[in-house]
């Protein structure tokens, strides 16, 4: 199936976010379109999938012109799409989730041994038969809640296959077999239009490379051709700094002290500290119990037993306003859930839990908040520059994980735990947090940076903790720890 888009032109009341897009993929083909947080890629995903209609601009399907009114329309000419948000049903089997557009039925009534062995026959097939098809959906670990969603896109055979940042959620052995899948897809001849901020898997699986920017597609290339240095700058549009700080802690008194921390049937016993002014790498695979941990330190969930304290203070918080007044901030990993308001605007997300913490008299200073909230936005280049009377909904999803924790700065906490704080977030805005936090380091603040993504880990902090199934299995030092001992002890297998 080959696809063509030409001159494709989005605008969302009166303003132009994607301004004549030209692309083609052929048959076979693993299409990566890369680029900046509000670049437009989602955007140019929902007008393939037929979620929303372009303004101006043709799509033509093996030369044949084709119109999407809807998204059912795609799915009628062989598009899927699967997004980063989960549309799986969590109380429902895994088979009941695949099959909802059709069970095997014996007399009139749905026939489960067969619909069973169907799902687990497909999940096979795909190279996914580690998971278990009579399981509720929402007893598996999100990276197989997300493959579930992959083989839903899957039950009929996809010629076009759109996968919106497929493996931010899936590490080790499920990211193989994510891998795998798309290489056999493209023997299959489907065509997988594939975003991702992870450059190092694009030049790894795509074919050739789509650099969007600013709503235009600026770079049309092959990994063969380019470099991951590259593609940062082409679509920062300028030369980046290096990547990650060279860090030279000089770490001063214990700040967070964890003690015999345990969650029944979540983590168990664990201990550590962290000092100002030192920046702690907490890694571990999806599932490893690690943001269980986050939200149990920050009071939001209860703990067995164990003691938290913040600068000598005994504390266990209760709840996560207590938390906070004793100088903790927590960036939450899912921001849909814990991070934003959606129909509130920027400047009010942003300043929501300053305002509360710091409102000394009755009144809040407006124009004081407006000012502060403005200089995050233009810190953190939350783009559009002037969104801080935008909807929240209506920004990109990176710029929201940006908006999230711009709003925890600005609480100017002493303890700093950041979950998962750059997924979905571009390369050059990446920098601009990795550079912020070690300035906010030296100023003696303590950080917890919780990540699956290695190579940040490894960069970006002084130390670092790693989990294994509840339990702390390793501490390390990040300028002697190689990927593979870190790993080894993420997975329990250290020497
Ligand atoms: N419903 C909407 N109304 C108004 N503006 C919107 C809407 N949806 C997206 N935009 C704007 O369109 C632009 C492109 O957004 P899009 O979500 O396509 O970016 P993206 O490349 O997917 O970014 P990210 O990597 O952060 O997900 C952004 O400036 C965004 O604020």
């Amino acid at each position: 199936m080959t696809l063509e888009l030409r001159g494709v032109r989005k605008d969302y009341g009166g303003v132009e976010v994607l301004h004549g897009v030209d692309l083609e993929g052929r048959p076979g083909e693993v299409l990566a379109v890369v680029g900046a947080n509000g670049a437009g890629k989602s955007t140019l995903i929902k007008i393939l999938s037929g979620a929303e209609p372009m303004t101006a601009g043709e799509m033509r399907m093996d030369g044949e012109p084709v119109e999407l009114h809807s998204p059912h329309d795609a799915h009628a000419r062989g598009i899927r799409t699967v997004y980063q948000e989960l549309s799986i049903v969590p109380g429902l089997s895994v088979t009941e989730n695949l099959l909802m557009g059709g069970f095997p039925r014996r007399r009139g009534l749905i026939d489960w041994t067969a619909a069973h062995a169907r799902a687990r026959e497909l999940l096979e097939g795909i190279g996914f038969g580690a998971i278990d098809p009579r399981t509720p959906a929402g007893r598996l670990s999100v990276a197989r809640q997300q493959m579930v969603e992959i083989a839903k896109a899957l039950v009929t055979m996809p010629r076009i296959l759109v996968l919106d940042e497929p493996s931010a959620v899936l590490a080790g052995g499920d990211l193989e077999s994510l891998f795998e899948l798309i290489r056999r897809l493209r023997e299959r001849g489907v065509l997988v239009v594939y975003v991702s901020h992870r450059l190092a898997e694009v030049m790894e699986l795509a074919t050739r490379i789509v650099v969007v920017k600013d709503g235009w597609v600026i770079a049309t290339t092959e990994p063969s051709r380019t470099s991951e240095g590259e593609l940062i700058d082409l679509m920062a549009g300028r030369r980046l700094e290096q990547i990650y700080p060279g860090r030279r802690a000089r770490p001063g008194a214990t700040r967070l002290s964890v003690r015999g921390l345990t969650r029944a049937g979540e983590f168990e016993d664990v201990s550590f500290d962290v000092r100002a002014g030192e920046i702690v790498g907490l890694f571990g695979l999806v599932g490893s119990g690690r943001s269980e941990l986050a939200r149990c330190v920050f009071g939001a969930e209860p703990s067995s037993s164990g003691q938290v304290s913040v600068d000598g203070g005994d504390v266990r918080f209760r709840t996560p306003a207590e938390a906070i007044a004793a100088g903790l901030a927590l960036v939450t990993e899912d921001r849909k859930r814990t991070g934003l308001v959606g129909g509130m605007s920027v400047l009010d997300n942003i300043a929501l839990t300053t305002m509360r913490g710091m409102r000394r008299g009755p009144l809040i200073d407006a124009a004081r908040r407006r000012e502060k909230v403005t200089a995050m936005i233009e810190r953190l280049s939350i783009q559009p520059a002037h969104c801080a009377s935008m909807r929240v909904v209506n920004l990109s999803g990176g710029n929201q994980q940006k908006a999230v924790l711009a709003k925890w700065l600005l609480t100017e906490p002493r303890v700093l735990i950041l979950d998962e704080p750059t997924r979905g977030v571009d390369m050059a805005t990446r920098v601009a947090i990795y550079h912020m936090i070690d300035d906010l380091a030296r100023d003696g603040l303590a950080v917890l940076l919780i990540s699956s993504d290695l190579t940040e880990v490894m960069g970006a902090t002084d130390r670092i903790l790693v989990m294994n199934q509840g339990r702390l299995t390793g501490e390390l030092r990040s300028d002697q720890a190689g990927e593979n001992e870190i790993l080894a002890h993420a997975i329990g297998q250290a020497a």
